[in-house]
């Protein structure tokens, strides 16, 4: 993780600004996300993460700013090669959000099903992605008869099914008692190392931070505050900044 500045970015946020009216959510925010990194971003409730994720996967635009995915500015692409690149980002989103009138299978054949290339593989590719996950015998069961742990886990497979390069977990941890929430961030850190993904990982979990992360960005105020290792920001003397690791 030495010389970040000399290594292009896979995701890279310049300047980003958003205003709801008088609300300035967004005031000049920036973010690069490396290969192979696990970057967390903490910021308080309302402070704009998930007006950041929303510009970066095209559900909302920003008023001013870019985002690059993989060297290509988001803005800049038609529809179609927009959701091309869609593809190389996974999600897991809070509380699982899996399809409960879908089998397990079912939830993780979903992503695959805009793409005809992938329907030869399918079965290849659930199979694989539970795996990943420890819940290979999961596969016929329908979300009800998962625990929250297990749920999170099938969300993560339907996550990683089509190979993404970046995955962005949102809250991945919350809602989990501290054995299972544990579990999942090591399953992440397996994850990581397997498929050598970026991550972004939002965050309020302390824990899960420092266990997690190469590197950290806390949005304060609508910018990126301050940038470094877990060590470095839960020593750091600023008021703002101890207040996340109290
Ligand atoms: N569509 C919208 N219209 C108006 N205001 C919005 C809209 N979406 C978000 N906001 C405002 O933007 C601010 C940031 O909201 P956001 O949901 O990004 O916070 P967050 O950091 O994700 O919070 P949490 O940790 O609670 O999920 C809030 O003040 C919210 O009211």
């Amino acid at each position: 993780m030495e010389n970040l500045n000399k290594i292009e970015p896979i995701l890279k946020i310049q300047n980003l600004k958003k205003s709801f009216g008088d609300n300035h959510v967004l005031r000049g925010f920036n973010m690069n996300l490396y290969e192979a990194e696990n970057l967390v971003l903490m910021g308080k409730s309302g402070s704009g993460k998930s007006v950041m994720i929303k510009c970066l996967v095209g559900l909302m635009q920003a008023d001013s700013g870019s985002i690059e995915i993989m060297g290509k500015d988001i803005t800049k692409l038609t529809q179609k090669e927009f959701n091309n690149l869609r593809t190389e980002i996974g999600f897991l989103f809070q509380g699982s959000a899996l399809y409960d009138s879908m089998t397990v299978r079912e939830n993780l054949e979903f992503p695959l099903r805009k793409f005809p290339e992938y329907a030869s593989k399918s079965e290849t590719l659930v199979l694989e992605a539970l795996e990943s996950v420890g819940l290979k015998s999961a596969i016929d069961l329908m979300p009800e008869e998962l625990s929250g742990g297990m749920k999170r886990r099938i969300a993560l497979a339907r996550a990683i099914i089509l190979r993404p390069k970046i995955i962005i977990y949102d809250e991945p941890t919350t809602g989990l008692d501290p054995i299972t929430a544990k579990e999942i961030i090591q399953l992440m850190k397996g994850i990581q190392k397997r498929f050598k993904t970026s991550s972004l990982i939002i965050t309020h979990d302390v824990d899960c931070a420092r266990v997690i992360s190469n590197r950290m960005i806390l949005l304060i105020d609508g910018i990126n505050y301050i940038e470094g290792t877990f060590k470095e920001l839960s020593t750091s003397t600023d008021k703002k900044v101890q207040e996340f690791f109290k």
